[in-house]
Formats: structure tokens, sequence, C-alpha cells
């Protein structure tokens, strides 16, 4: 479970139990197959998600780039973003390990949105926790979850976010580790969810590695993705990283500065790969944005979904052996490619997703002939926020 020094599973003795249940079945179903898990895995996220997506070639991007401009369509995925992919993979291994219960944890709501419509369509009960400040700016996704069925249960620990909901996730599935499961949103954690959850998430470079050769006899010269946790990056790379050729870009959250004032303990930012140090965060070692004594450090991002002071091990590896380039770019740019890419292409992105175009826009002409951008979700949920920002600037 190790990705060169990053990985590993730092967890408490009364975790273990779960972890080394949990890494078995990883083995067995998803790595194996065993029973068919990984055919059924593909049906339903076929049937009740809507897979595959498309990758469409952006004519007004391309015209405005003088390049040619695809998008993976992960928006169009039941639910409105790539999270319902691993959602479901894990939802559905929790019944095939006997599991009564699921837990989980959210930050922007997209993920607990996920997981409690996974849980709705596997008949599992599913209680979701989420930060109080979260709560309050996510309450469309607050509402969702409840109408799928599931219990949203508030943390009001430290500062109300997804930091302290994922503790308070994990506390709880350390408690009732025999009949429940923990979905987590991203590939953070201890092993083996990073690679469980890039496996589940693969689906999207596997299709569109696929649709690539199709539209345009070869693969792209770039593949661009936002990162937060990194799952929707580890998704969109996954078959893409053994090609040489493809360069893989992984854009995270600027925020409103890069410089990170390590006294304060606030970074204006949540750009873990480019200015986080190495160090331990919810059972992994990975790169985190840390104060001078280690302590996590608050993260910063216009977006909630990119607000996350860790990033996956796996891609702090990728970006450490130089494989993929950690890039970011701050809450102005981001705010300015989501009302473009609405004007220009009629669709409305995920201000998470909306950084992966900024980074499009600062760097045109130096990325190659053909480039593959995953826009991990909608924009329906930014709505009010964008109209505030806006407002403000
Ligand atoms: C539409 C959309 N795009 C990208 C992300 C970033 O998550 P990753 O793909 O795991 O880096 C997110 C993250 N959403 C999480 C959530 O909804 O709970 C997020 O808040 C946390 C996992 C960090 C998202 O909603």
């Amino acid at each position: 479970g190790k990705f060169g020094e990053y990985g590993g599973q730092y967890v408490p003795e009364a975790l273990m139990p779960a972890i080394t249940e949990l890494t078995d079945a990883y083995e067995r179903y998803v790595l194996e197959n065993e029973d068919g898990f990984m055919d059924e895995f593909r049906r339903r996220l076929r049937d009740f998600g809507g897979r595959p997506t498309p990758t469409q070639y952006a004519e007004r991007l391309s015209e405005r780039y003088d390049c040619n401009v695809y998008l993976k369509r992960e928006d169009l995925v039941h639910g409105g973003a790539h999270k319902l992919n691993n959602a479901l993979g894990q939802v559905l291994l929790a019944k095939y390990m006997g599991k009564e219960r699921i837990v989980a944890e959210t930050g922007a709501g997209q993920h607990g949105t996920a997981t409690a419509m996974a849980a709705a369509h596997l008949d599992m009960p599913c209680e979701v926790y989420m930060g109080k400040r979260d709560i309050n700016r996510q309450r469309p996704n607050v509402f969702r979850m409840r109408l799928n069925g599931s219990t949203v249960t508030p943390v009001t620990a430290g500062r109300g976010t997804l930091k302290e909901a994922i503790s308070e996730t994990m506390r709880d599935w350390a408690t009732n580790v025999e009949d429940t499961h923990y979905v987590i949103g991203s590939v953070v954690g201890p092993h083996p969810f990073p690679a469980m959850v890039r496996d589940f998430q693969s689906v999207i470079s596997e299709e569109a590695r696929g649709q690539m050769r199709e539209k345009t006899g070869g693969l792209p010269d770039a593949v661009l993705a936002c990162a937060g946790g990194g799952s929707n990056t580890m998704g969109a790379f996954a078959e893409f990283v053994d090609d040489e050729d493809v360069a893989l870009y992984a854009v995270e959250a600027g925020g409103s500065s890069l410089s990170v004032d390590e006294e304060s303990g606030v970074a204006p930012n949540s750009a873990s790969l480019s200015t986080g140090r190495e160090g331990v965060l919810h059972g992994a070692r990975t790169k985190i944005l840390q104060d001078r004594d280690g302590q996590i450090m608050e993260s910063h991002s216009v977006s909630s979904g990119l607000d996350y002071a860790g990033v996956g091990p796996e891609l702090a590896h990728l970006v450490d052996e130089g494989r993929v380039t950690a890039a970011n770019v701050d809450d102005d740019a981001a705010l300015t490619a989501f009302h473009r890419l609405s004007q220009l292409e009629g669709i409305i992105p995920a201000l998470e997703s909306a950084h992966a175009f900024a980074y499009l826009e600062e760097n045109r002409g130096e990325l190659g002939d053909s480039v593959l951008v995953n826009l991990s979700g909608r924009g329906d949920k930014d709505l009010e926020s964008v109209i505030e920002e806006t407002e403000k600037r």
C-alpha cells in the first residue's frame, strides 16, 4: 500500500481489523473480480449511472485556443459528478462483504449525495457526516441526501468542515466495524482506500482513452483534471500513466494566494502538491498544508470540493516522479473560467472543474494539439455562491 514514500496505513490499532478485512475484500472482489463483482459494478454504472459518458469535442474552446479540446463529460454521470463511480463501487463492495450500514463524510456534498444515491439504489441504510459550516453552504445537497433516505449528521468539532467530518466518520467506523462500511470520498486514507478509489474512478480514463483513439486516431498530448483529494484526477490519468507522450496536469486550488504564513495556521489556498510538506493525514503519509509545528493548516478555495489540506498519496508520488505536473490557478481565474465555459460551450461546470479550464486558458498554445479536460461535475450546486462571489468582485 505504498506509493514511493507515500501511502501506508497510519491508523489506530482499533481500526486494523477493519482495514485488514477491507484489504482482503478489495483484493478478491476488485482485483480478482470474485463472484463477478466488477461485472455487476460495470452493469450498474451503465444502467444506474448512465455510463459511458461522452468525450466531446469543444468547438468554441478549440477555436479560442487554436488546438483540439475534448471534454470528458463526468458532469453527465447520474447525480452530476464523477463521485458516483466511487460511491457505487464501495456501496456494492459493502454489500458483497455482508455489511448492513454505510457511513460517509462529505465537504461539498457531492460525495455525500453520490453515496446517498448509491445506498438507496442498493437498499443500504446510510449516515453522512458533514461539517456544520459545510451544511450551511451546501444546503441543496443536504436536502438531496435526506431525500434519498440518508441521515445527515452535523459535525461541530473544530471548524466544522471536511477534516473534522472525516475524523468523525473514522471514529464511527472503528466503533461499528462489524456491520458498517466507510465509503471514503477520494483517493485518500489508509491502504487500500487510495488504490481502490483510483480503480473505481479509472473507468473515466478507460473510456476516454478509447474515445480519443476513435475520434482522433491517437492519444491526447495532454490531460487536465482538477485535484481536491485527487480522485477525478487519478481516474482521468490511470489509463494514460504508461503512455509517456501524454502529459498529465493536476490543477489544484490556488485560492487567493500561494504564500503560506506558517505562523497563522491558515493557508489561503489548497495547493497541497505545490506548497504542502510530507506528513500523515487521515491514515496516509502524503503532502499536506501544515504549519511549522506539523499542525494541519486550514485550507481555502472558492470551491468547497477542492478545499482540502491533503491530497492522495499516489498523486503526490506521481508528482515527485515528474510523471504528473502539479499546477494551480487562483479563485478569480476559476470563477472567470466558470462563466467562460457556460457562455462558450453552454455547459455550466462545477467550480472545482472550472480550475482545469482556467489552467487551459492560462497555458494556451503550450499544451499541444490535442487536449483532454476532465469535466468532473456540473455547476448547479454552485449557482448561489457564484452569484454572490461575482457580485462581490
Ligand atoms: C464536482 C467535484 N469535482 C472535483 C472534486 C474534488 O474531489 P477529487 O476528485 O476527489 O479531487 C469534488 C469534491 N467533492 C468532495 C465532496 O463533495 O465531498 C469534496 O468536498 C471532498 C472529498 C474534498 C467535486 O465535488
